[in-house]
């Protein structure tokens, strides 16, 4: 029980009073669009969330809601009348998109200036050459954490398990960017648990419930644990339960700090892409990005 608890969700509401700062000293307000296509009720209750704390920083919320039979061209089609709309600064599309629709071809239709998830070819292809760009949201928020629990981050290393376009790859090179050593590994990685033990930082982001034990994690390491997943609660019949990617409660006596979940990373995810929204405004409106906006 000696791990300090990385407390994600006091770091975002933080980070939302500086949005929130940020935005009422802009010459006009930011607006953020999101496409919700369906009726899956976590994503439901995820845009309803991006909606109250967009309104809560002082932007506008631009709300699409449609029928899980839409067309893809007709999706297509209102992307690009965001792309088109200057009232709008970021576009995000809710994922997983039901089943016949094309996420990458959607996804790909988004003006990389109001990219605020970050996951378009131009966004990603910016993020690998270092170049000015809006960065995805769950990898910032890591860095974010880990940042503000460690400070400087040069020559620290930093393992990433898991490789995935939304949250491993992009995480990489953002923990790259403050200079770490950067190691990913992944399902095909040899000896894992050693490689895993290496780590100054380790960021599992796999999705696989409480896989990482506490035999893993070197003694003092700081653990950003991204992985969401609903599981069967063991005391109450018929409930579920959110765990981590990691054995919480052993990796505390290991850990010198680590992310709950609830209550870590994923709050994050959300006040980064305000900040995203912010920061598209002040790229395509040419102000400059308040330096509260910083970190
Ligand atoms: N285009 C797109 N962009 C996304 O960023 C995106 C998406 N699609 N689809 C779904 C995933 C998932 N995601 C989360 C956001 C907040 C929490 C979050 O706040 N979680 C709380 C608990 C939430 C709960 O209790 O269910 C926590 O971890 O403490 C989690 C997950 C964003 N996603
Ligand atoms: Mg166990």
């Amino acid at each position: 029980m000696s791990a300090i608890k990385i407390d994600g969700k006091a770091y975002a509401e933080r980070l939302r009073g500086h949005v929130a700062q940020a935005v009422k000293a802009l010459p006009a307000q930011p607006g953020l669009a999101v496409v919700l296509v369906g009726e899956d009720p976590a994503s439901q209750v995820y845009v309803r969330s991006k909606a109250k704390f967009t309104v809560e920083t002082g932007m506008r919320s631009i709300e699409h809601k449609l029928p899980a039979d839409i067309s893809e061209d007709a999706l297509v089609s209102l992307v690009r009348d965001l792309n088109a709309d200057p009232e709008v600064d970021g576009i995000l599309v809710q994922l997983p998109l039901p089943k016949g629709l094309n996420s990458d071809r959607v996804i790909e239709e988004i003006h990389p200036d109001k990219d605020v998830d970050g996951l378009t070819e131009a966004s990603a292809g910016r993020l690998s050459l270092g170049k000015k760009g809006l960065r995805p949201c769950t990898p910032t928020g890591c860095v974010m954490l880990a940042k503000d629990t460690l400070g400087d981050l040069s020559g620290k290393h930093c393992v990433v398990l898991g490789r995935s376009i939304l949250v491993g790859k992009p995480a990489a090179l953002l923990f790259l960017e403050q200079n770490c050593t950067v190691t990913i590994a992944h399902s095909r990685t040899k000896d894992l648990a050693s490689v895993c033990r290496e780590a100054d930082i380790l960021v599992p982001a796999v999705g696989r419930p409480q896989m990482v034990q506490a035999e893993w994690i070197k003694p003092g390491a700081c653990v950003i644990d991204v992985g969401i997943n609903r599981v069967p609660s063991q005391r109450f019949e018929g409930k579920t339960r959110l765990v981590g990617d990691v054995d919480y409660k052993p990796a505390r006596d290991v850990a010198g700090s680590i992310t709950p979940v609830p209550g870590g990373v994923g709050p994050m995810t959300i006040a980064c892409l305000l900040r995203n929204t912010v920061i598209a405004a002040c790229h395509r409106r040419g102000w400059d990005v308040p330096s509260i906006l910083d970190f």
